[in-house]
């Protein structure tokens, strides 16, 4: 066999060097374009009955339900690590789900309880609440069901109602995450008329009807309940310039902030939405988006730690001004780490 020629190196006359400026740590953080910092992440977080309970999610690992009294202790030590805001979301008892979701507009609900517990024992951390009918109804959907029809107006009256009594109970954030018409209008007048002004909304202006929330619905028990899907309402996946338009309806309807869900494979949508209307956009990296990463890393296909801070990275790089994420107590422990 004959020796393989060695090739010859010639000196390239290149004027452009680009791997100049990565070529040590301090050169690569001098041109960096983008951070990730424990303020830029937004925790949610299930809330169940009872006390003492930390019950694990089989679909989320390392994601609990956690009753009143565990989730105050988690939102504490979150906002030890800097996290701004956390976003509560409840298991409701299936007994004390029904068509009409009246649950949702109870004071005493189990949202309003965990409201008023963290505020108390939390004040500086930014509590949001998730205003949507589906932990509350029979049939597992955001709004109410009339015959085979999810009724856009008539459920709007149910969350402004659940909206106003969410501020009631101290939360400082109203997230509509149910995707009716005009429902931003109306919460804002609402809250407004009940001495309100200063809530926020952070609408989920642009929700795509996703198989990717699956994790979530075992997490709030809705994933055996659910009838049907929700394409009715959320986004279809295949459309972008009508995320523009769902933003723009929200911006004028008085959103603070809006958001695009699920993240990941919507960046697109996210930059979209950031460069046209320059409003704080936020994307919401989703349970099936979390499961996946976990369960790669769990069986040792990818360095979980790694890949977890590049896809937080991502939604800033494509525009967000924050992610809702699931990692954000792990990933606000790197940082501080760093
Ligand atoms: N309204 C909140 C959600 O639907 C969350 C979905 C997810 O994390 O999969
Ligand atoms: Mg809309």
């Amino acid at each position: 066999m004959t020796q393989p020629e060695k090739p010859v190196a010639t000196r390239l006359s290149l004027s452009q060097r680009p791997r100049r400026n990565r070529k040590s740590d301090w050169a690569r953080r001098l041109v960096r374009e983008t951070t990730l910092d424990a303020s830029d992440l937004i925790w949610p977080l299930f809330v169940i009955e009872g006390e003492g309970r930390r019950d694990a999610i089989a679909s989320m690992p390392g994601v609990f339900r956690y009753s009143i009294d565990q989730a105050t202790q988690a939102v504490a030590q979150a906002a030890a690590l800097g996290l701004p805001a956390v976003a509560l979301f409840p298991n409701i008892d299936p007994g004390l789900r029904d068509e009409a979701a009246r649950a949702a507009l109870d004071p005493d609900n189990l949202v309003c309880r965990a409201c008023r517990a963290i505020k108390a024992s939390v004040p500086d951390i930014g509590l949001i609440t998730d205003v949507a009918l589906d932990p509350y109804t029979s049939h597992g959907h955001d709004g109410l069901l009339v015959g085979e029809e999810i009724v856009n107006d008539a459920t709007v009256a149910v969350l402004t109602r659940q909206a106003v009594i969410q501020a009631q109970a101290g939360a400082d954030v109203i997230a509509p995450s149910d995707m009716m018409d005009g429902r931003i209008g109306a919460i804002r007048a609402a809250l407004d008329a009940e001495g309100f002004e200063n809530v926020q909304i952070m609408s989920y202006a642009a929700k795509y009807a996703s198989a990717f929330y699956g994790p979530f619905r075992d997490a709030i028990g809705t994933n055996k309940t659910l009838k049907g899907d929700k394409r009715t309402y959320q986004m279809d996946p295949a459309n972008t310039d009508e995320a523009l338009r769902e933003v723009a309806l929200d911006l004028e309807q008085g959103a603070d902030m809006v958001m695009v869900k699920p993240g990941m494979p919507y960046l697109d949508i996210v930059r979209r939405v950031a460069d046209a209307f320059h409003a704080p956009t936020f994307a919401y990296q989703v349970s099936g988006e979390y499961a996946m990463l976990t369960a790669a890393a769990q069986n040792g296909w990818l360095d979980g730690e790694r890949a977890m801070m590049e896809s937080l990275l991502a939604f800033k790089r494509a525009g967000a001004a924050g992610v809702l994420t699931y990692f954000a107590v792990q990933a606000a422990e790197i940082l501080r780490r760093e």
